[in-house]
């Protein structure tokens, strides 16, 4: 069921839609400022920053935290928590497995730039990573885009002053301002712009909404609520579930945006080349790099995997934490690199598979493309060619934790291409990833 098929929802996407609300008081916890200073702490991700943003805020009300496996069950299968509240989504927080913290713990949350958010206090902690209890607010200055129109529920429903109150949501721009309008003659109510900011595309939403408030009637408000998209029929009750946090009387449901991502030339893309030390990856790297940029029409940044080791990961071992972290780290740069479309060469060896997934993610969440590229040659002919005569040291025992040797190396099940180099040479191999960007359309 897509979200215009929902009951009630008028088959023409683009008019927004006019959906009653119950009036009631949504509950809400008092959220004191305060500095327990527990010393465990985590960085959730930007979906779960945001819903803790609205669950501090009391949007999310009647819930005071993150659901606990009882209550994720119960949403699951029948929409409502475990004591029955009609609730639409399972609000959960994941920590990885090996994060020390354990129920009874109190967790302080953190902003990506470490300033503490909220504390947690732990009730439940299941072997699959769930982490649930009530939140309470640490008082932390908000920042970012449009971080003023971001208010306190409590405070937007006060400033009615009794007077209805419509309120329309909006993902996108709102392409029939004069329905709202009539919509609200009619109702004899107070317009409440609701944008739902929410990664790339939040700033856009939050000023098509400022720019609609100036074709609206004078005492149009804009309040930004940071609600993830979820699944169309969960998005819209959560939808409501804000819109009454915030006062409405009645709600319009924006249309959905039409996303059109840009043409695969221009959209930002990683190649992401992963092997055995001596492989070929750098070789291979290097020379569709200087292919790129005789063709032009790109920009292209080459993260050479020994400047790397020299300058972001300086001090790094060969153990896997370390690897993993240099990893990390080259796939926050080339993400970065995407973000504002650029293309990104990386050539590390790389050998552990959910590290180069998450590499993947961080590339597909700023919008951009991910390409994989294994450069399969096998492990004798990388120790014949040992060019860096490293492989012998390996053997000898000299260099411990060697990959191929000593250390292991996770082959891709999911590489875009798959290269071995053996009797091939560099041209054709770098020929076959040209290819590959020419098929997709990322060069021209
Ligand atoms: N223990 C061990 N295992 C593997 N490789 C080693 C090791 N010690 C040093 N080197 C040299 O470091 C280069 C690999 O570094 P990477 O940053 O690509 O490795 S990783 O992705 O973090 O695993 C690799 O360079 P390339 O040959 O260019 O792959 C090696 O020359
Ligand atoms: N088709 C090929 N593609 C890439 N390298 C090749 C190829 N054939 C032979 N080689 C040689 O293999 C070696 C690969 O070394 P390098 O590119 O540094 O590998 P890596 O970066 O994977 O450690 C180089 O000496 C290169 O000349």
């Amino acid at each position: 069921m897509t979200l215009w098929d929902h009951p009630g929802y008028a088959s023409t996407a683009g008019s927004p839609v006019h959906y009653p609300v119950p009036v009631g008081n949504v509950e809400r916890t008092a959220v004191a400022p305060e500095n327990a200073g527990p010393d465990l702490s985590w960085t959730p991700d930007a979906r779960e920053l945001a819903d803790l943003e609205l669950l501090l805020g009391g949007a999310f009300g009647p819930l005071t935290g993150f659901l606990g496996s009882a209550d994720v069950a119960s949403v699951t299968e029948n929409g409502r928590l475990a004591d029955g509240t009609p609730w639409p989504d399972p609000v959960t927080l994941y920590l990885p497995h090996d994060h020390p913290v354990s129920a009874g713990d109190e967790l302080v949350l953190r902003d990506p730039e470490g300033a503490g958010l909220a504390v947690l206090a732990v009730t439940e902690r299941t072997a699959d990573g769930l982490v649930a209890g009530p939140v309470r607010s640490l008082g932390a200055a908000e920042h970012g885009p449009f971080a003023r129109l971001r208010r306190p529920p409590a405070e937007v429903r006060a400033e009615a002053g009794g007077r209805p109150v419509l309120a329309v949501t909006m993902r996108g721009p709102l392409d029939d301002l004069g329905e709202i309008t009539a919509t609200a003659q009619e109702l004899d109510a107070a317009i409440l712009l609701l944008p739902l900011a929410f990664g790339e595309s939040g700033p856009g939403v939050v000023r098509a909404a400022l720019k609609a408030r100036d074709r609206l009637p004078a005492g149009t408000r804009v309040v930004v609520a940071p609600l993830a998209p979820r699944e169309p029929e969960i998005d819209l009750e959560l939808r409501e579930h804000l819109a009454t946090a915030y006062g409405a009387t009645e709600h319009l449901a924006g249309p959905e945006p039409v996303t059109l991502p840009g043409p695969p030339h221009r959209r930002g893309l990683v190649v992401f080349f992963t092997g055995l030390s001596g492989s070929g990856k750098s070789t291979i790297a290097r020379c569709l790099r200087d292919a790129l940029l005789e063709r032009g029409g790109r920009t292209v940044t080459y993260l050479d995997g020994d400047v790397v080791r020299r300058l972001l990961s300086a001090g790094l071992t060969f153990s896997r934490a370390d690897r993993d972290l240099n990893i990390r780290r080259i796939g926050f740069v080339a993400a970065e690199v995407a973000r504002h479309g650029g293309l990104a060469i990386c050539a590390p060896i790389a050998p552990y598979a959910a590290t180069r997934d998450e590499v993947r993610h961080m590339v597909e969440e700023v919008g951009a493309d991910f390409l994989l590229v294994h450069v399969s040659t096998p492990l004798e002919e990388c120790e014949r060619r040992d060019r860096k005569g490293l492989y012998a040291k390996a053997r000898a025992g000299l260099i411990p934790e060697f990959t191929g040797i000593s250390d292991p190396y996770e082959e891709p099940g999911d590489a875009d291409l798959a290269i071995d180099t053996t009797g091939v040479p560099v041209d054709r191999a770098v020929e076959s990833v040209v290819r590959l960007l020419e098929t997709g359309g990322w060069v021209r």
